[in-house]
């Protein structure tokens, strides 16, 4: 039984623009965000609070936050991976906040230079200070199926963490394929995995697209209920703790197969591809859409 409804979270601005070695403008930050908006996103992962000597390219977050013109209904969020992130992103009127852990040990270290056990330590008064403020949290795993430093990972692992984040209070549990080497049995074995201690409905799937199985991810997640989907606008991005690690599955492939499956997602596919096209020749980089090539293509 496929869903009838997806919601789709578009990390493009953050996940995707992170990994950029130029620094881009914020007014192009700002207006990517926008034509997100306007395209029917309900969800637009903005950008992070996390050290700028770490991540420089997340540096403006401040700036991208108050520049945005706020469409209703549309919620902007951020990551904070602790406290002091936390505070700049209230401070900035993110509407939501994300804390992102890891399955696997090395990679936890390389990004948010802690342990497992320390990172979740972290986590929790920024949960706490969260719900006293009625921010709604959403938690990552990172390395769910497999990570760059260590290889692959058990299922149960990946299970663990998003069972704690979910108890922590996390409203929702974006299970991520780092480094895109998951395929529709790993991916199923995992999601299998981590529904048994959190309910579908509040799993989401984040999977990069390296060995070009994310959309084959997504459909097998999609015949195990699940119903949110991480996805980046021209498939941008790559994680700068994940060497080799190519960009999300692009949104406008996920849309270009839900809208084929009959699955509403209220995104209009025509506006976003032209996003796709606007950001791919902003950065002068190609268009690693392949339904928004398609669309594009056909329109000239
Ligand atoms: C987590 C830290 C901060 C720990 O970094 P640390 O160096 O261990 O932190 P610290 O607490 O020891 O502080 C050291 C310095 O950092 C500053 N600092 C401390 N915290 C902040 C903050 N929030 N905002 C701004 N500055 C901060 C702090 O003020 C201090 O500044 P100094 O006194 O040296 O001038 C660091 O490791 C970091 O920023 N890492 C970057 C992590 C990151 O952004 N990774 C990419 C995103 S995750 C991802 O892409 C995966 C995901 C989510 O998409 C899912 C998937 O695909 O798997």
């Amino acid at each position: 039984m496929l869903p009838g409804k997806v919601k789709i979270v578009e990390v493009g601005p953050r996940d995707g623009l992170q990994n950029e070695k130029q620094l881009v403008p914020s007014e192009i930050k700002i207006e990517l965000i926008e034509r997100l908006a306007e395209a029917g996103l309900p969800v637009i992962e903005a950008t992070s609070f996390v050290s700028p000597k770490w991540v420089p390219q997340m540096g403006d977050n401040a700036v991208v936050l108050a520049g945005i013109k706020r469409r209703p209904g549309v919620t902007y969020a951020a990551l904070t991976p602790n406290l002091q992130g936390f505070d700049g992103a209230v401070a900035a009127r993110a509407d939501e906040v994300a804390i992102f852990g890891a399955a696997s040990e090395a990679f936890s270290q390389k990004n948010i230079n802690c342990s497992i056990a320390e990172s979740l330590k972290r986590f929790e008064p920024v949960v706490s200070a969260a719900s006293a403020l009625e921010i709604p949290v959403r938690g990552y795993v990172s390395c769910v199926v497999g990570c760059p430093y260590s290889g692959e990972v058990a299922p149960e692992k990946a299970a663990e963490i998003a069972g704690i984040l979910y108890g922590m209070g996390c409203y929702e549990v974006s299970l991520g394929d780092t480094i895109g080497v998951g395929n529709p049995r790993s991916i199923a074995r995992m999601i299998e995995a981590c529904a048994r201690v959190v309910p579908i409905e509040k799993l989401a799937g984040h999977y990069h697209d390296t060995y070009g199985m994310a959309i084959a991810n997504i459909y097998a997640s999609l015949m195990q209920g699940m119903a949110v989907f991480d996805a980046s606008v021209a498939g941008l991005g790559g994680c700068p703790y994940a060497k080799g690690a190519s960009g999300n599955v692009a949104t406008e492939d996920v849309v270009y197969l839900l809208n084929g499956l009959g699955i509403e997602t209220g995104i209009d596919l025509a506006k976003l591809a032209a996003t796709g096209d606007w950001i791919s020749r902003a950065l002068n980089r190609p268009n690693g859409a392949r339904a928004g090539r398609a669309l594009c293509t056909a329109d000239e």
